[in-house]
């Protein structure tokens, strides 16, 4: 049961302002609803969307501002209403929190596509309140927006699912990219990256992956069971693979050319574009009528795919390959991400840090 006494007030770690450097930061949480389950956090996943948005990157920033939206925590208390989950589960939230419910996406079970959506942090919630994510000690979320962990998945290893996996999980169902035997490639090697490496492999694919650089071709095919590496300057390499792939997940968060994608692609190929870019990107037209080739994106899953990956990675044995840091190393785990220094995603060890400067 719910105890509806008072907003609480809870410490997190908030970026002031473009810099995106995190230090403490006191707010209070809303009372607990009929419908919400209070979360003490365990651990957060740092996807690159915290750099965008703490960085400003997309010009929308709102500060204070606590990042975090691979959230695995612990309920501790639930709203009257709550049927879905009971203090002691383990849950993840991920990077929404509220939708309309009324419009053609929320009735199609595609709210991630509702224009009313709520993010996890750097929007306002319902009551007026900024909404704050899971660099925190505690989060506060309808139960639509939470998900069970499964039993058989280490609820660290779970996190990265909420955001990186669920996003390449989603294009690959809702584009009948599922089937044994697809050649598929994965252009940028980082969190969403190695969660499309694992996945596809899983579901029996030829996956390529598309680096760079040369630097992680060892690891790719050793640790995460790569067919092949392309490194994206060497023309001969890329050329040698025109014509060969039945997609592309294209998780770079940069500006960078789609026409040397493009040619990889086969007649009715699909380039499928993840990364958040604030600058327009550009190909000519018949780099995508000369073989119908779609050019399309994506964007996080649904709930039910959420809650979908996760059991499909219970069940198939897969987990996300994290390096896990303590809350103190936040910082410089945020400048590593943004230099391309991670395998693969950095997960926070949020209840087994203490939140001090
Ligand atoms: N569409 C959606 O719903 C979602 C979108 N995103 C977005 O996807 C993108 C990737 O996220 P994530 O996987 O967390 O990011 P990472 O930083 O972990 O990975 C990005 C990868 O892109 C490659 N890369 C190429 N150029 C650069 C560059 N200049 N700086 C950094 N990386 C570069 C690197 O791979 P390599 O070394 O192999 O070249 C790098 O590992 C981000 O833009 C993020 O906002 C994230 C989650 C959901
Ligand atoms: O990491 C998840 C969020 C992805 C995202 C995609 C598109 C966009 O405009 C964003 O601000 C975030
Ligand atoms: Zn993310
Ligand atoms: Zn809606």
């Amino acid at each position: 049961m719910g105890s509806l006494a008072s907003e609480r007030s809870v410490v997190g770690l908030a970026a002031k302002d473009a810099t995106g450097v995190l230090s403490p930061y006191t707010y209070t949480l809303r009372k607990t609803g009929e419908e919400d389950v209070v979360v003490k956090v365990l651990y957060c996943g740092i996807c690159h969307t915290d750099i965008h948005q703490t960085k400003n990157h997309l010009g929308m920033s709102n500060y204070p501002m606590v990042p975090g939206h691979e959230v695995v925590g612990e309920v501790i208390e639930v709203g009257p209403a709550v049927s879905k989950f009971q203090p002691g589960d383990v849950v993840g939230v991920g990077v929404i929190v509220g939708c309309c419910r009324t419009c053609t996406p929320c009735k199609s079970d595609v709210e991630q596509y509702c224009n009313k959506r709520i993010w996890s942090y750097n929007d306002v919630y319902t009551d007026g309140k900024p909404t704050q994510g899971g660099f925190a000690s505690t989060m506060i979320v309808d139960q639509k927006f939470a998900v069970k962990i499964p039993a058989g998945l280490a609820p660290e290893q779970a996190a990265p699912l909420l955001c990186a996996g669920v996003t390449v999980y989603s294009p690959l169902k809702h584009f009948g990219l599922m089937a044994p035997g697809l050649r598929g490639a994965i252009l940028g090697l980082g969190g969403v990256g190695h969660m499309g490496v694992k996945i596809a492999k899983v579901m029996g694919h030829h996956v390529t992956v598309i680096s760079s650089s040369d630097k992680k071709k060892a690891e790719a095919m050793d640790h995460l069971g790569a067919d092949a590496y392309l490194v994206s300057s060497d023309a001969a390499q890329m050329a040698a693979a025109a014509d060969s792939l039945d997609y592309i997940i294209d998780t770079v968060p940069v500006f960078h050319p789609l026409e040397p994608y493009l040619s990889l692609l086969k007649l009715d190929g699909k380039l499928i574009l993840l990364g958040v870019i604030n600058e327009p990107l550009q190909f000519v037209s018949p780099m995508v009528m000369l073989g119908r080739k779609a050019l399309t994106g994506s964007f996080i899953g649904s709930m039910t795919e959420t809650q979908e990956v996760l059991e499909f990675c219970a069940k198939k044995g897969l987990t996300s390959t994290i390096e896990m840091v303590k809350l103190d190393y936040v910082n410089q785990a945020i400048e590593r991400l943004e230099r391309n220094d991670v395998r693969y995603r950095f997960v926070v060890d949020v209840a087994g840090s203490k939140f001090e400067p």
